[in-house]
């Protein structure tokens, strides 16, 4: 059993991309793979969340013959907290008005995952915009989620969703050194949404986050832009 958790490097990054490539490559090994997101916020009740576009792009992938016919049916999902407002948790919690539950505390999503993860092979946990982002009113996140995952006993490891163009380089250090720094060194890199023929700044940005990977001891990994999502290693 496997959990990893997965954050970006920023909001709008690819996250939900990266975590679908994800899923799939463990779909193909056959695994049964599970899709959290312990906090969505900016959707209404019955719209499709980040979890359920996941959902759909594992379909669409099985329907094109990408994955096979049975893969889906490996694939489930959930989310802990559904927050209407299209903020950071915390806030969102906050403007939602009256009648609004408090975030799940950690312990309380850390149960979740624990009963998730006793049902399948491959638990992903999918984060809601960059590491600091608070999922819990006590300031707690994804580097929290590791921390006691691990100290629940369970192998949970982090992955970080990083965009290739201008502006990674600064956000990916500071979000793996900020990891790192609080005994949670990520073990993947994944940049979501490679051109098929980078620019020479995607190029350059690919040799930076090469480097970056190699001296925390992470694998640099990519999504190519276009559909199925899938994770390939870097060139
Ligand atoms: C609205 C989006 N929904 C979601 O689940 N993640 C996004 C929230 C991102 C919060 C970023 C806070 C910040 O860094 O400023």
């Amino acid at each position: 059993m496997r959990i990893e958790v997965v954050t970006g490097t920023d909001t709008d990054v690819g996250e939900t991309w990266g975590t679908a490539a994800l899923a799939a490559r463990a779909l193909v090994a056959g695994l049964r793979v599970h899709v959290d997101k312990p906090v969505q916020t900016g959707v209404a009740p019955g719209e499709a969340g980040d979890v359920e576009t996941v959902r759909d792009l594992v379909a669409a992938a099985a329907a094109s013959g990408a994955l096979d016919a049975a893969a889906p049916a490996r694939l489930t999902v959930s989310e802990g907290a559904r927050v209407g407002p299209a903020m950071a948790p915390v806030d969102a919690v906050a403007h939602a008005g009256e009648g609004t539950p408090p975030l799940p505390p950690l312990g309380e999503q850390l149960g979740r995952w624990r009963g998730l993860a006793a049902g399948v092979d491959h638990l992903l946990i999918e984060g809601a915009g960059g590491i600091t982002v608070a999922w819990t009113e006590a300031d707690e996140g994804p580097v929290d989620a590791v921390r006691a995952l691990r100290a629940a006993g369970l192998d949970a490891g982090l992955t970080v969703v990083a965009r290739p163009g201008l502006g990674t380089q600064n956000h990916a250090r500071l979000t793996v050194e900020h990891a790192a720094a609080r005994g949670v060194a990520p073990e993947r890199i994944l940049v979501s949404g490679v051109a098929a023929d980078p620019d020479p700044v995607e190029r350059a940005n690919l040799v930076f986050l090469a480097r970056l990977a190699g001296a925390h001891g992470a694998v640099l990994e990519t999504v190519p832009r276009g559909t199925p999502p899938r994770v390939m290693s870097a060139r």
